[in-house]
């Protein structure tokens, strides 16, 4: 997500993959195998989830809040379901849970009104959205379950891991990688 004044300017509703969608999509393939059930959060475009679905043959679910993501999803051939983070899935059913938030640290006063901006708007913090997900991911997440999740330095990956363990998690970090603004990490969450 670095080019940031470009990426807002983007005549389109839906985050479209970048260097973080990849990133997450390559490091959670991995790590993911055909008998898991998955979730993608904020699944946008549906690139990491079908990316995942067709490497490990898992099955994988997405959701958005945003409905025109869930449709471009929903065209790449992943079940798609508008929600906000977990909250109309049942407890303890999946086996993983991906996520690549919404990150980036704003201004409240430049907070505009579109769906970009929730693809892209972390608040103030660069961490409201992630936050009440590290509140909620434990309780769709079954008992050996795993979240894999995005984090950037520009969020703040210590405050990420300590609201990850106030949340029963313990965190490692499966790969790293730096661009001229900001690194990007992929955290495995466990308990
Ligand atoms: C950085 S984009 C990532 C999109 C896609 N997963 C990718 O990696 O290319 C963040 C996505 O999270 C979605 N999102 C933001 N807040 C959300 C929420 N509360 N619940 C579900 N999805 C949310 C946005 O609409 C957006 O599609």
């Amino acid at each position: 997500m670095t080019d940031l004044a470009e990426r807002r300017g983007m005549e389109t509703n839906v985050y479209q993959p970048a260097e973080d969608s990849h990133l997450l999509a390559e490091v959670a393939a991995g790590d993911i195998d055909e008998s898991d059930l998955v979730l993608e959060v904020g699944t946008g475009s549906g690139y990491v989830s079908e990316f995942v679905k067709n490497e490990t043959n898992a099955r994988v679910l997405g959701s958005d809040v945003n409905p025109h993501a869930c449709s471009n999803a929903r065209e790449r051939g992943v079940e798609a379901v508008r929600a906000d983070l977990v909250s109309p899935f049942r407890d303890a059913v999946f086996d993983a849970v991906l996520f690549n938030p919404p990150y980036l640290p704003t201004d409240p006063d430049e907070e505009r009104d579109d769906w970009m901006e929730r693809a892209l708007s972390g608040g103030e913090s660069g961490r409201e959205v992630i936050d009440p997900f590290l509140d909620s991911v434990g309780r769709v997440l079954a008992p050996d379950g795993r979240v894999y999740l995005l984090v950037s330095s520009l969020s703040g990956v210590e405050e990420v891991v300590s609201r990850a363990s106030e949340n029963g998690f313990s965190a490692v970090a499966l790969r790293d990688e730096s661009f001229p603004f900001e690194t990007l990490s992929i955290l495995k969450l466990i308990r």
